[in-house]
């Protein structure tokens, strides 16, 4: 899809205002060329009141136009780029957890900063060159109404520039197309630095080694956009030289041969020098254009991709409260993670069978790597079952009731994210929440004023323990846990088995923890092993 298709798609409002406003610019730009040129042929009087007040009325007019065409392209470009943000996340929010772990973060970024930015300024060239294009016609109808000769001369070298230029774009595209993939490796290469800075900090061959492949990059992107600048450059004065050349055989050549008058050759002369300002604007949006054409067919692939990730899209979710569950039943799970290249046989669970009544205590054990973790997101809807029923109190969990049934759950992953404050939580109680974060001992280090922490950046255990407070004012029906107690000092550790869960399930809680702390499995009213993802015990 290119930008013209694109701005159909996705403009809201009509663009006629638009283009008759860019139109009539151009048309005036083309009056004022015509007075210009009046006044310069009006001999020793000079020239009189009406050109004068024409000029002056046309100057008004144009200041006018510009501006509206300026303002309004630029709103609607802003408008575009705010619904298309919403838009790509919206799908990002709906897709399925399993894809969306495989889906690289460096191209979201880049696809919502960059890529959006060089759409928003595509759109102002566009303009330009559309009003350019305008202003370029009508000095060429002025031009054949003085000369024919002169028009056909023009339109000649025109076509010949037209047909230079569809030979030189595929190498242009080409070019571009390696710029953009250079630029997703600069994010990646940027996203190791930052994300692995303790690690090459306490590593200087491995610092020396990020960095060489760093500067890899940065000089490879270096060396990609100086060929692409010399390549535009290089067509930029290519093509003014062009046209002064054009300019030299209307003014030079031209009257020698058609028998041009004076005044003509002059008039000629004019709207030629007129319209080379115009086309090299027209000319200088052809890179932003293919930019803007690269970056939407970025942007579509990815919402295509997005979309593929959508899971739950065609099944119109049914809201159902199932908070007052006696049993969930799991039957014949089965859970498989997709195929990659680089592995003969991707992971798998299943099948599981496996009930979970309401109040109880389970305890989720086994070795590193054997599926806890991977059945914690399973039963909890987050992954996809490849096979298998979940049924509550006897009710399928079909898809379009997944959402729902994801709502009876709230707790701590072993990657959990925590906000800087309570979303979700209706009239949050500062004390409340106050005296919960003095529970967990945290009073020193973070409060909540108006529904937000003061200070999240803590130590891993401690923002555990704020993830375990936000859980507790979530108050979902069942918690999980996934290794929490495993950033937790014994004294805390022995807290969250022994007064923390014993009070949660009293309140009438069902609890899943995933826990490697064999010490305590005895709080557990259920305890089940995971072994290459299989329930063995
Ligand atoms: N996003 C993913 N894509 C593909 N495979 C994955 C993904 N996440 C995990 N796996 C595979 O699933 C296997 C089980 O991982 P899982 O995290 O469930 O183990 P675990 O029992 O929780 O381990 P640990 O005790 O180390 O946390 C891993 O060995 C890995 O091969």
């Amino acid at each position: 899809m290119n930008l013209f298709a694109f701005l159909t798609k996705e403009m809201r409002k009509s663009p006629v205002p638009l283009l008759v406003m860019a139109t009539l610019g151009g048309l005036i730009n083309a009056i004022l060329l015509s007075a210009f040129s009046n006044i310069s042929s009006a001999g020793k009087d000079g020239p009189d009141l009406h050109a004068i007040l024409l000029i002056l009325t046309t100057m008004a007019l144009y200041y006018y136009t510009k501006k509206y065409t300026l303002l309004t392209s630029m709103t609607t470009m802003e408008e575009m780029i705010n619904s298309i943000r919403k838009r790509v996340i919206t799908k990002l929010r709906r897709a399925d957890l399993v894809a969306f772990e495989q889906v690289e973060r460096a191209n979201i970024y880049s696809l919502l900063t960059q890529e959006v930015s060089t759409l928003s300024q595509s759109v102002n060239a566009l303009v330009n060159a559309f009003q350019s294009s305008v202003i370029v016609f009508f000095c060429m109808i002025y031009v054949g109404l003085n000369s024919l000769p002169a028009l056909l001369i023009m339109l000649v070298a025109f076509a010949l520039g037209a047909v230079t230029y569809m030979t030189i774009r595929k190498d242009t595209d080409a070019l571009l197309h390696r710029l953009m993939r250079e630029d997703a490796a600069f994010f990646r290469t940027l996203g190791h630095i930052l994300n692995g800075f303790k690690e090459i900090k306490l590593h200087a061959r491995k610092n020396k080694a990020v960095f060489r492949t760093y500067s890899s990059v940065v000089r490879q992107l270096k060396l990609l956009n100086l060929q692409a600048g010399k390549l535009f450059s290089g067509h930029m004065v290519y093509t003014q030289t062009y046209f002064y050349l054009l300019i030299g055989v209307i003014v030079f050549i031209l009257p020698g041969y058609a028998d041009l008058q004076k005044e003509t050759a002059m008039s000629v002369t004019i709207a030629t020098l007129f319209m080379v300002a115009p086309l090299l604007m027209c000319l200088s949006a052809f890179p932003e254009l293919s930019r803007a054409n690269m970056a939407i067919s970025n942007l579509y692939r990815m919402e295509t991709e997005l979309e593929g990730m959508m899971r739950e899209k065609n099944a119109n979710q049914v809201q159902i409260d199932y908070s007052t569950f006696e049993k969930i039943e799991f039957q014949n799970l089965l859970f498989r993670f997709p195929q990659t290249p680089y592995e003969e046989k991707p992971f798998q669970i299943g099948e599981i069978d496996l009930s979970l009544y309401r109040g109880e205590t389970l305890f989720i054990v086994g070795g590193n790597g054997s599926g806890k973790t991977t059945l914690l997101k399973v039963l909890t809807g987050l992954y996809k079952r490849s096979a298998g029923k979940i049924l509550v109190d006897g009710r399928l969990i079909g898809t379009n009731r997944i959402s729902s049934y994801r709502q009876l759950f709230s707790g701590v992953f072993a990657d959990y994210h925590l906000f800087d404050r309570l979303y979700g939580i209706d009239a949050i109680d500062d004390e409340q929440v106050n005296a919960l974060i003095d529970q967990m001992e945290l009073s020193e280090k973070t409060s909540c004023i108006d529904g937000r922490f003061s200070a999240v950046k803590l130590s891993q255990g401690q923002r555990k323990r704020l993830g375990l407070i936000v859980t507790l004012l979530e108050d979902k029906p069942i918690f999980i846990f996934d290794e929490w107690a495993a950033d937790q000092d014994p004294h805390f550790k022995d807290y969250f088995y022994k007064t923390l869960l014993p009070q949660l399930k009293a309140q009438g809680k069902t609890l899943i923890i995933i826990s490697h702390d064999d010490r305590y499995f005895d709080c557990a009213d259920r305890v089940v092993k995971m072994d290459f993802g299989k329930i063995v015990q």
